[in-house]
């Protein structure tokens, strides 16, 4: 059987981290950076980076609405940090709370997340989270991270930070608020792969 073919949005952020990571669980990474190369793959990982940039530049390279209409049919898709964001039907950002145009998101994973979400003290951060019924803790690299505030009923949080969700799961996607790829964390990106 040959290696499942898995993409990484290649707008901005993380990717090459993650390239590895699909390489290091068997897969064929496919950078994706127009709506051809979207449709030549099986799965994909949205990774960290900036998410009101990731989201302008897929407008602008026409990748928006092929996306959302690929996730809402079932596409399986790992996000991480700004992927979470992406991938949230409801964004909560303190800066622009209260005021102005809420930030666009492509949707599909049922939950409200707050970018910047752990303060300015601490906006990056390492911890060791128990990931729902495996006894190895994962290595858990928050950068200027998210966190779910709010989980609708067929959302399962996998890890959590006090109350909070910090790795999610519904249907075929798959969030992290955390950097996975750069702590040489591989157990998320096999889950996805998993799924083909
Ligand atoms: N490491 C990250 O991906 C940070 C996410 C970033 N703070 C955002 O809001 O998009």
């Amino acid at each position: 059987m040959s290696a499942p073919r898995v993409g990484v949005l290649a707008l901005q952020g993380d990717v090459r981290e993650h390239v590895e990571a699909l390489r290091a669980v068997g897969a064929e990474a496919v950078l994706v950076r127009r709506a051809s190369e979207l449709e030549s793959v099986s799965a994909l990982v949205i990774p960290g980076g900036e998410s009101t940039v990731m989201a302008r530049l897929a407008r602008v390279f026409g990748l928006f609405v092929p996306l959302q209409q690929r996730i809402a049919a079932g596409l399986p898709v790992l996000g991480t940090c700004a992927g979470m964001i992406l991938l949230a039907d409801s964004i909560l950002d303190p800066a622009a709370d209260g005021e102005g145009v809420p930030q666009e998101s492509l949707g599909g994973l049922d939950v409200a997340v707050r970018r910047n979400a752990f303060g300015r003290q601490v906006e990056s951060f390492e911890a060791d989270l128990l990931i729902a019924e495996d006894p190895r803790p994962v290595r858990a690299v928050f950068i200027r991270a998210p966190r779910v505030e709010r989980a609708g009923p067929g959302v399962e949080v996998l890890a959590s930070v006090g109350e909070h969700p910090v790795a999610v799961r519904q249907g075929s996607l798959l969030a992290t608020a955390f950097h996975p790829e750069s702590a040489g964390e591989l157990r998320f990106h096999r889950a996805l792969v998993a799924q083909l």
